[in-house]
């Protein structure tokens, strides 16, 4: 039987950069995957859907940009579009396969070895591998679990990836539906209702259970992004119980029911389930070899990745923790670190850099409002908009703002920012860094910025902290706001 240091099961984002690690130390290492390397951080995922999204917000705002000048607009196909997701998907696909082939070549050097199949746990040291009825066992001495997950189905739902989809079938559609239906208002279904509105080809209903779509973050976010929805024709059933959603002769049927008792029955062309995603447990033998889920059943590797079974790990979307590509590295990373002897401090899920890929961009990093009144974190809270950013003016894409949020006191350490607009995402990155390393605001009021740069808007809140900012709060009031939340309780702050 072959023998390894490290057995890696799937061969998503976690699962590769666990495998990656092993390699840094010298350690033999052997990776699993059943299907596709690269998991849902490439198909029908993360990259995928960026793909889509990017090309989206070009063809948006070459339409907003030529609608001005009175041109007809550009209105490419759903084949063009396809095909250029493919690509995208081909060229990650292509450096896997590449960096796999070269990394098991000799003259690499590399204890590296990957195999492909389904990996089930037979005890806490061997695995099963079972490539198209082809069986073999292997031993590790350590065994990281990064299976990843599913989407979530919804009972007496039919899913046949053609007229009733998930994310797992979508980006398979053959052109652009004529009219589609999202349930469920979170990431995915936003980031989808957003791709399908930028297109405009297709009528979107987008269902949502509470009253407003994004129910974590801040309701400025909220309503920027559904306002920006609706204009492009989204319709946005808010508060609606699903009540049934069924192929009918080849076309979807749902019927929704509303807290006043109304209810009404709508026909569309497709469906897309986005109801949040489910672990992949099932078919890995946790059970043989003893692997427990925590109490409350959801996740899986509760101490520091760690199993309750010493020598066994679990990564990634699997953990049903955070379900990022970039959480998934770091834990997959933290857990290698811990097997062969780097032990660091926890993981901190405290201040994880995410984007949400909407219109526009929202980017975020440690707390918002929300989560300060319903902590009780007493704060400063401040916000610029982006129409006084001389970046955001030349590329008139004015909508957006940036909000920081300091601590109450002369120190104002920063624990959260919102960044909501073009270039968002980049933004956010300098504030994250702040965070990091515990540093006060005057480092970023000093540092010379880039001109004309989207981020000399943060600049300019931190130097309103400061009570020196360029613009005045007290003549923009509309632009730029600087106040405490204590108890809940916005109070305006005194500014120049
Ligand atoms: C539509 C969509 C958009 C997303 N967008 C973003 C984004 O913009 N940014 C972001 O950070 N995250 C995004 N995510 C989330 C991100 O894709 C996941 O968090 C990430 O892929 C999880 O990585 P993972 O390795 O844990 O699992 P996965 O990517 O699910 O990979 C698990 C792998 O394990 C394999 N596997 C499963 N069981 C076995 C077995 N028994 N034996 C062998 N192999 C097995 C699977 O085939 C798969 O390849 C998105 C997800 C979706 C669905
Ligand atoms: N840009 C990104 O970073 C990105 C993009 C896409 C996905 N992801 C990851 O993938 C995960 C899964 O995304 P998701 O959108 O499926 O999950 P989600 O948890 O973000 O959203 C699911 C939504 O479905 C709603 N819902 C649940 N049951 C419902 C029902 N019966 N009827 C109507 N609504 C219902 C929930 O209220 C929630 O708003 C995310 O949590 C995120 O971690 C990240």
């Amino acid at each position: 039987m072959e023998k390894f240091d490290l057995i890696v099961i799937g061969g998503g984002p976690a699962g590769y950069a666990a495998a990656m690690r092993a390699i840094d130390f010298g350690r033999s290492v052997c990776l699993i995957e059943k299907k596709r390397v690269g998991g849902a951080g490439v198909y029908n995922g993360a990259l995928s859907s960026k793909t889509l999204w990017e090309l989206s917000q070009r063809v948006r705002n070459v339409n907003e940009t030529i609608y001005s000048f009175g041109r007809e607009p550009f209105e490419p196909s759903w084949q063009e579009i396809k095909k250029t997701l493919d690509e995208a998907v081909f060229e990650r696909k292509f450096q896997y396969s590449c960096h796999i082939k070269l990394l098991q070549t000799e003259s690499m050097n590399q204890s590296f070895h990957y195999e492909r199949g389904h990996g089930t746990l037979l005890n806490k040291n061997e695995v099963e591998i079972d490539h198209d009825g082809f069986k073999k066992t292997i031993w590790g001495e350590n065994i990281i679990l990064a299976t990843g997950s599913s989407p979530r189905k919804l009972p007496n739902m039919n899913v046949d990836e053609d007229v009733i989809l998930t994310s797992d079938g979508i980006d398979d559609i053959k052109d652009f539906p004529e009219s589609i239906v999202i349930v469920g208002a979170g990431v995915i279904g936003c980031e989808y209702a957003t791709i399908f509105a930028n297109f405009g080809r297709t009528k979107v209903y987008l269902i949502d259970r509470q009253d407003r779509i994004l129910p974590f973050e801040d309701e400025d976010i909220s309503t920027m992004v559904a306002g920006n929805l609706e204009k492009r024709g989204v319709t946005i059933h808010h508060e609606a119980q699903l009540e049934r959603l069924e192929n009918i002769g080849g076309k979807v049927e749902y019927e929704l029911s509303y807290p006043d008792g109304s209810r009404e029955t709508i026909q569309v062309e497709k469906a897309l389930l986005s109801v949040g995603r489910t672990p992949n447990i099932k078919g890995l033998g946790i059970e043989n070899a003893g692997v427990e889920m925590s109490k409350r059943g959801v996740h899986i590797g509760d101490n520091d990745t760690q199993t309750n079974i010493p020598n066994i790990y679990a990564v990634g979307d699997l953990s049903g923790r955070i379900a990022l590509v970039n959480m998934g590295e770091i834990e997959a990373r933290h857990a290698v670190e811990r097997i062969f002897g780097e032990v660091k401090k926890p993981i901190s899920y405290d201040n994880v850099c995410t984007i949400m890929f909407l219109n526009p961009e929202v980017a975020a990093v440690g707390v918002n409002e929300k989560e300060c009144i319903e902590q009780n974190i007493p704060v400063k809270v401040v916000k610029i908009d982006y129409s006084v950013i001389a970046r955001a003016i030349a590329m008139r894409k004015t909508q957006g703002f940036f909000k920081i949020i300091v601590t109450n006191d002369d120190e104002m350490k920063i624990l959260g920012m919102r960044a909501v607009g073009e270039h968002a995402s980049t933004a956010i990155q300098a504030v994250a860094l702040l965070i990091q390393m515990n540093e006060g605001i005057e480092v970023l009021a000093e540092l010379v910025h880039p001109h004309p740069s989207i981020v000399e808007g943060i600049q300019e809140c931190v130097r309103m902290l400061l009570n020196k900012s360029i613009f005045k709060s007290s003549v923009f009031k509309d632009k730029l706001a600087c106040y405490s939340l204590v108890d809940g309780v916005k109070t305006p702050l005194e500014r120049l």
